[in-house]
């Protein structure tokens, strides 16, 4: 066996040295071959507890390093590779013309010099990867990592990473298994053309990448993917971008400068968004292919379409009963259990139906692909996907809960439904004379605690904002009479209705709703795997618990339905609950339709 003797590097950080076995203390160094070395090199070994630093300059083939916590190793040098080393502190900064190889390291900064084929497996946190080398495997595991390459590279991670990649280079073979965000930007020389073809491979998602390219770059750019985004800002030349992803919402969007070809294509399972710039030169093409994408579009319009249409006609059939004067029945009795407890708290139920809802997208991005489906907010769009990211929701929420406010509870005074009803010449008929009977039967005075009802606020001549609610009226005896008074109930419980139908539809059209299923099928979205996905498989049912939140939205759907039914066929006037439905129509067709055509009012509310 060949063995190079170590030289001692002046040390640039100052710090205490590990030295190699002819220029340090024999008690802390002694020739071990490690299990990893290979045969025909040497082997420098530090036990540590105490050294801040390491310098090698490149005569000692392989560093062991072993620190037992409590100490630092701020920068090892190494010409010939560091391997097996544990560090219970932080390294440095670790250059390497060599190996490195099964490093744990809780510190920062790696850094592989090697213009050979050099590989490193870092198991790490918080840690930035510099590789200068060609031919490079990097594996790391665990989390933050930052690398930066300037050389050809397979890199194998786990976890959240971002990876930027400069210079004339490629980055290749990338499997990764977490969210990720590439972002890689290319220059060229004068007359020297770039070249850069990058394939992604995920496991597991949430990845975009995105691509400055200036110069003569030729970008060619593939990632197979389950839910991500490709940006290509391309240069003056050629370049191909393929997107392929097995399940979600990807988005492609070209932005080219001038000339070359450019062909974009956009294979996804299911809800595809494809967009170039605008000013992509005629021969450049742009394509979408995603059958099933397609299909989970037309599906999901479908499905709306069908829900719109719905409401109104449960109101048209409930007015021909109605007007057949039906009997009286168990729902037409104002105190029954169901009104009582469910349409009087609809709000409540709403909410909760839509908690299910946000917990059973969330656990369908656990499962199947990042956060959620992704906005997209590009125009072109087959599909303009919905966001399932937590501030979106929120703020969909908030509108939804506001809208409600507005029309039943409070519009700075009176709410809308009942300055309706007074506008059009209505008001509360009994109260100032059941106010006076309470008042005669215990003799408090107005206002006194005793007093069974609460003080009137103001008498029907009152100016508009000084008027009792009609919920005040009627929860005190008083009529509210004449005018015409819109269906509170007909407006709450379509608005709640379309709500969750808007929210859950995405899912159920896309499967996001099965923590397995990937393509689109309501069968996925509740559980029942009847529909194909995008590659023909047929999906198993999820377990009862992932498929529980859809199936008691469903209900609660159905329930509310029914309960429109009830009001249309026993309360109400035609014009009245007509007013209730429209205006339970407005909120979400400004949210789900306008606001999602708009690109900005789209992008802050992830429709
Ligand atoms: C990342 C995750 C994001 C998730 C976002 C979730 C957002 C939820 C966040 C927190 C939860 C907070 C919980 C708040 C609960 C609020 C629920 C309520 O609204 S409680 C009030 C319930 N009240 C009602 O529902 C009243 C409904 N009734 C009426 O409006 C009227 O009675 C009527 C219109 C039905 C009839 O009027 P009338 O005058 O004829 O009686
Ligand atoms: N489906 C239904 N079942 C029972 N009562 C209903 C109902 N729809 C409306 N009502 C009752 O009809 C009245 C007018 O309702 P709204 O204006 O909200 O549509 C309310 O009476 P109360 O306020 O006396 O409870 C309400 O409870």
């Amino acid at each position: 066996m060949s063995v190079r003797q170590p030289e001692v590097l002046a040390d640039t950080t100052g710090a205490s040295h590990l030295h190699g076995p002819t220029g340090g203390s024999p008690s802390l160094f002694h020739r071990e071959p490690s299990p990893l070395l290979d045969s025909d090199r040497a082997d420098t070994e530090a036990s540590n507890t105490k050294s801040s630093g390491a310098v090698n300059n490149g005569s000692v083939q392989k560093k062991t390093v072993y620190s037992l916590g409590g100490s630092s190793v701020p920068s090892i040098d190494s010409a010939g590779g560091v391997s097996p080393s544990t560090n219970n502190s932080d390294f440095g900064n670790l250059s390497n013309l060599g190996n490195f190889s099964n490093l744990a390291n809780i510190g920062d900064g790696l850094k592989s010099k090697s213009d050979r084929n050099s590989s490193s497996r870092v198991s790490n946190s918080s840690s930035n990867i510099n590789s200068n080398s060609n031919s490079n495997s990097n594996t790391n595991s665990n989390s933050n990592f930052n690398i930066n390459s300037n050389s050809d590279n397979g890199i194998n991670k786990s976890n959240s990473n971002d990876i930027s990649n400069s210079n004339n280079s490629s980055i290749s073979n990338i499997s990764n298994n977490g969210s990720n965000t590439i972002a890689s930007s290319h220059s060229s020389q004068n007359g020297q053309n770039g070249h850069t073809h990058q394939t992604i491979g995920f496991s597991a998602d949430d990845t975009s990448i995105h691509n400055t390219n200036s110069g003569n770059v030729n970008f060619t750019s593939t990632i197979n993917n389950r839910d991500g985004s490709l940006g290509n800002n391309g240069g003056d030349n050629a370049g191909d971008s393929t997107l392929g992803n097995s399940q979600g919402v990807s988005s492609l969007a070209n932005n080219r400068g001038d000339g070359g070809d450019s062909t974009s294509r956009l294979y996804n399972s299911s809800n595809p968004d494809l967009a170039s710039d605008d000013e992509l030169p005629p021969d450049g093409s742009s394509s979408a292919y995603s059958s099933s994408g397609k299909d989970a579009t037309a599906l999901l319009y479908k499905f709306r379409f069908i829900v719109l249409l719905v409401y109104p006609i449960i109101i048209f059939l409930g007015e021909l009963v109605h007007i057949s004067q039906p009997e009286g029945t168990y729902f037409s009795n104002k105190r029954n259990i169901f009104n009582v407890f469910f349409v009087k708290r609809a709000w409540l139920w709403t909410t909760l139906a839509f908690i299910a809802i946000v917990v059973r997208a969330k656990v369908a991005t656990n499962s199947t692909s990042g956060p959620g489906i992704k906005s997209a907010t590009q125009s072109g769009s087959i599909l303009k996907a919905q966001s399932y990211a937590g501030y979106h929701l929120v703020l969909r929420y908030a509108a939804a809960t506001f809208w409600w406010v507005l029309f039943t509870q409070w519009f700075f005074g009176l709410p809308i439904m009942d300055r309706v009803f007074v506008l059009t010449g209505g008001g509360c008929d009994g109260l100032v004379e059941k106010v006076a009977e309470a008042a005669m039967s215990t003799n408090p005075a107005p206002g006194d605690a005793t007093s069974p009802l609460p003080p009137l606020p103001v008498t029907s001549n009152s100016p508009l904002n000084n008027l009792v609610s009609s919920a005040y009226c009627r929860a005190h005896g008083g009529t509210w009479v004449g005018g015409y008074d819109p269906s509170g109930h007909t407006f709450l419980l379509v608005h709640a209705s379309l709500f969750l139908w808007f929210e859950l539809l995405p899912l159920i059209v896309t499967g996001r709703a099965t923590s397995t299923g990937t393509g689109i099928g309501i069968g996925s979205a509740i559980g029942t795997s009847t529909s194909g996905s995008s590659s023909g498989t047929t999906k198993p049912a999820t377990t009862f618990t992932t498929s529980l939140s859809v199936r008691l939205v469903l209900g609660l759907l159905a329930f509310w339905a029914w309960m429109v039914l009830m009001t249309a066929v026993y309360f109400h006037s035609f014009l009245e609950k007509l007013l209730g439905l429209v205006c339970g129509y407005l909120e979400v067709l400004l949210v789900y339709v306008v606001a999602a055509n708009h690109p900005q009012l789209g992008a802050i509310l992830g429709v």
